[in-house]
Order: C-alpha cells, then structure tokens, then sequence
C-alpha cells in the first residue's frame, strides 16, 4: 500500500492523524470525458482496468456488461493483494494485456511521469493517445451509460433524465454513509471516528430497507445507476465488511428487504459474473496488516445469492 510522490513510489498507509482518526478518500485525478478533447468513443480504443476486490472497479464492470460493451472494451484485472508495491500484475490471467507491467503505478506514470497521488482501480485507458482517460468510476459508469450507444445498438439508459436529481440526491447519501462509510468505519483509527461511521451507516441501512418495503429498486419501478452503485457494497457487506470493517449491527442477510433486493441485482444478466467472492475475501482480510495482521482469511460465511428473490410483483 502507497502512493507516487512526484513520480516516485512511497510504502505508506493512509494519513488519519490530521483528521482526528477519520478515513478521508482522495479526489480522482483524471478527469477527461469521453466525446470531449479528442477522447472520441471507438471500439477497440480504451483499455479497462480493474480489481475484483474493489466496489468502485465492480460498478464499472457491470456497466460494461449492462451495456454490451465487452467486445469493444477490454480488460485487464489486478491481482487480489495490494501490498508494498500497491496494485500488481501476475502472469495468465492476471497480466497487464497492453504493456505487462508489473505494477499499476507504472501504468500512471506512463500517464504522467510526476504524478504525485494514490494509485487507484479502476482505470480507463486510452491506447490511442496513451493516457489515463479517467480514474473516477461516478464518471466512467456515467460514460458506459451512453457514449458507445451508437457503436452497440444498446440504448438502455441507466441515468434517465427525469431521474437525474433524484440519483443525484441518493448517490451523496447512499456514498457518503453507506459505500465509502463502510470504509469509515474500517480504516477508522479513533473510537469516536468508528462509532459515528457506524451510526450513520445504519441509520441508512435502516432507511433503505423501509425504502425498498413497497418498490423494487430505490426509485420505484427503474432500475437506475444508484441501485448499481449500492449494490457493489451491499454484495460484499456480509462476507468482509460486517467482520473485517466491524460493521457488525446486522447482516444485510437480516433485513428481508435489502436481502432480496441484492439477489434481484445479482440475478440480473450478465452481473453474476462479475461478482467474483475468492479475491473480495482474500482481497480485504490479506491487504491491511493494520487491521488484521495474520492475514487469515475466513471461511464463511455461506451466502445463496441464488435463491429466488422473489421481488418482480413488486414492479408490476
Ligand atoms: N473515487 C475512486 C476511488 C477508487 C478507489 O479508492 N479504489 C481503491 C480500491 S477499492 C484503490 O485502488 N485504492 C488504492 C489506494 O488508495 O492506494 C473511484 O470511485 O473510482
């Protein structure tokens, strides 16, 4: 685990002094949008790359999935571990496709040789101007939604109009308590930073199951870009961040709705797949030494995203 600094690569955990023992995440640094600045959207042209273990690298595969994108954007996916050298490739499946890097932070400094900031998954790539398009992944689902629209056929609109404010208002709230509260909560290193972390992410929790009582996604009927967003979370909750993060109020498996609600998303075509639990596990419980210093993984616990979900009449 660390970070460039002015191009060079630095073996640090994350800063919560300054803070008061809060986990504050880092802004994404590149920021381009397809269709602008000659970043024109091509099949073949942009590169993916990814962490199974990540929920923002997760939204991103699903988007492209969702919208028929895996013939037009490749992928290259990380190894589970983030160690010393942060991200890293392997040999087979594991490898860097474009340049077989060994480590991801060589990818951002072809980008950028004086990039100074975190080395994050996931990363839209562009191999025709050889950059980073974008390191955001609020920004590269928005860009799958539809900047290939044309290329795939697939017009399935995820960020509908009318529904924009609406997303808009529930990504904040569901972000800041729920996906990045998780890890609030984890990489908390005061009691009190922890315990209001924890507060605020059940109190949400809370306010979602009530939500999702009478309507099948969060916002009635359509299944939109906010529901994808909670979902990368809420498929990991049980398995890693109810033990590994001490998010141990409940288990989603303990709110009927939500519990349903997850095997709904899951069960959706194509997402299945990307939902790969052996590098989540091995992912959190062997990454951060300062939370769980053997490294030992746990073997539970058992979880059917199969069972029926039993959630269609809801949309009828
Ligand atoms: N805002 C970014 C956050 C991405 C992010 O923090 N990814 C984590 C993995 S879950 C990462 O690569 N962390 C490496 C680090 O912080 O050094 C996004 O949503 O794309």
């Amino acid at each position: 685990m660390g970070l460039l600094v002015d191009g060079q690569w630095q073996d640090k955990w994350y800063d919560t002094e300054s803070t008061g023992g809060r986990f504050k995440r880092s802004e994404s640094q590149f920021r381009n949008w397809l269709g602008d600045d000659g970043f024109a959207a091509e099949s073949g042209r942009y590169h993916l790359y990814v962490s199974y273990a990540c929920p923002w690298a997760h939204r991103t595969l699903i988007f492209r999935q969702l919208k028929q994108l895996q013939d037009h954007i490749d992928v290259s996916v990380v190894t589970p571990l983030m160690l010393e050298h942060g991200w890293e490739f392997a040999d087979g499946e594991r490898q860097d496709k474009l340049y077989q890097h060994d480590f991801l932070y060589q990818l951002y400094l072809q980008a950028d040789s004086n990039y100074s900031g975190r080395v994050t998954v996931p990363v839209l790539w562009d191999k025709k101007r050889q950059t980073i398009v974008s390191n955001e992944s609020a920004d590269i689902i928005r860009m799958f939604n539809s900047a290939f629209n044309t290329i795939t056929g697939n017009h399935d609109d995820y960020y509908p109009e009318p529904l924009q404010n609406d997303i808009n208002e529930l990504n904040e709230w569901i972000y800041s308590t729920v996906n990045n509260g998780v890890y609030k909560c984890g990489f908390a290193t005061q009691q009190d930073a922890y315990e209001e972390a924890y507060a605020a992410l059940f109190k949400t929790l809370s306010a979602l199951e009530q939500r999702l009582q009478g309507q099948r996604y969060l916002l009635g009927d359509r299944l939109t870009e906010a529901d994808w967003r909670l979902f990368t979370t809420l498929v990991r909750f049980d398995a890693v961040y109810f033990g590994h993060f001490k998010t141990n109020h409940k288990r989603i498996v303990d709110y009927p709705n939500l519990w349903g609600y997850v095997r709904d998303l899951y069960q959706h075509p194509g997402v299945r797949d990307t939902v790969v639990m052996s590098d989540i596990k091995q992912h959190y419980y062997g990454s951060h030494k300062t939370i769980n210093p053997t490294g030992i993984i746990p073997v539970g616990p058992q979880l059917d995203f199969l069972q029926p979900p039993q959630r269609q009449e809801l949309s009828q």
